[in-house]
């Protein structure tokens, strides 16, 4: 696997293009925006997505699709709610047996699909993989120890991306559940956006600890619905993940929460930002898709009825915290 395709040159993209051109890879970066192949062509920077960071000169920017896919194994990387037009558009163009590893982390809004399930109904036959996990972009970018989940059906071709993309400061780890690696990465978004809310309306620490526990119980119950497995959930792409998004400002989706917690609106802090928020989109999409399965979310539900429903701040933090004791089980 020597050539590898990245599909989408947002922060995410262009830092997993750097891992892979670490790892020794010939790496070509697609991007949409034309400002983007000519920065990160002539200047080694992605200015719009990924400011600041030099990039590896050797990789090479194309507005191709075509281009692009032209790879021993292929990582997806638009946001999740592009996902299956990008398969759509790169279908004639993939070799048969090329890995596609989908990056993205979300719920389709339009069916409740996971990325597999959108990817899977576009590609066919395709092998899929799914790459997630605690990453912030820049970090990636820069070379700062990161771990991941690589959760792929045949070993023998995870084995070859491990090979592929890890390296000293990028290490994967290898799973075959492609289910329980999706779940926690679209779910922690969500929450992700409760912390921030907790965070600008400084409701404490104790309520973020909260949120990260009992948001972890919902990630449970949904995995186990799905057919995930526990084990997966409690580790990179799961737990890990969740941890990270819920305790960083750099995290967008909690940054986001923060603003909304402080009062702004979410038009005011949506339009003045180019990066996505999955959370915004997922919260939609797993809430319909917990009420679809029976699945008792309630945080999920929240953060969806502030960000979609208009419902206000301050009583629905309130009918939470007065919903009927219980006992602590997932
Ligand atoms: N940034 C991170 O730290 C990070 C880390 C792990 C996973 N991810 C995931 O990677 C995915 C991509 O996020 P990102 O951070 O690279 O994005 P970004 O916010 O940096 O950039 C936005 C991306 O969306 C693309 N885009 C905008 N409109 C589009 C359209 N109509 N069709 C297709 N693409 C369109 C842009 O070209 C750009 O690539 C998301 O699912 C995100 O959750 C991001
Ligand atoms: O900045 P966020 O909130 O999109 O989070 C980025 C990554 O998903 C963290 O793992």
């Amino acid at each position: 696997m020597q050539r590898i395709g990245v599909i989408g040159a947002g922060a995410w993209g262009t830092a997993l293009a750097m891992a892979a051109a670490r790892a020794g890879r010939d790496v070509v970066l697609q991007a949409r925006e034309t400002e983007v192949v000519e920065a990160v062509n002539n200047r080694h920077e992605n200015s719009l997505f990924l400011p600041g960071i030099p990039l590896d000169p050797a990789i090479r920017a194309t507005g191709s699709l075509s281009e692009a896919a032209d790879a021993d194994a292929l990582l997806l990387v638009t946001p999740a709610q592009h996902l299956r037009a990008a398969c759509r558009a790169l279908r004639s163009d993939l070799k048969p047996g090329v890995p596609v590893i989908i990056c993205a982390k979300g719920i389709e809004i339009e069916t409740g699909s996971l990325m597999s399930e959108a990817a899977g109904a576009e590609l066919g036959d395709q092998p899929l993989a799914v790459l997630s996990g605690p990453t912030f972009a820049a970090e990636v970018a820069r070379g700062l120890p990161t771990a991941v989940t690589l959760a792929i059906a045949d070993s023998e071709q995870g084995q070859a991306l491990l090979t592929a993309l890890g390296g000293r400061t990028f290490r994967p780890y290898l799973s075959d559940d492609l289910v329980g690696a999706q779940v926690g990465g679209a779910v922690k978004n969500v929450l992700a956006i409760a912390c921030g809310i907790v965070h600008g309306r400084n409701l404490g620490d104790n309520a973020r600890a909260a949120l990260i526990t009992r948001g972890l119980a919902e990630i449970a119950r949904l995995g186990a619905r799905l057919g995930a497995r526990a084990e997966t959930l409690m580790g990179l792409s799961g737990l890990g993940d969740l941890t990270l998004t819920c305790s960083s400002l750099q995290s967008r989706n909690m940054s986001l929460g923060a603003a909304l917690g402080q009062g702004r609106s979410l038009d005011d802090v949506l339009g003045e930002r180019r990066s996505v928020a999955e959370g915004v989109f997922t919260a939609r999409a797993v809430t319909r898709l917990a009420a679809d399965k029976g699945v008792d979310m309630p945080l999920c539900q929240a953060v969806d009825a502030v960000l979609n429903h208009g419902a206000d701040l301050d009583d629905i933090i309130d009918a939470l915290m007065t919903r009927p004791f219980k006992a602590e089980t997932v």
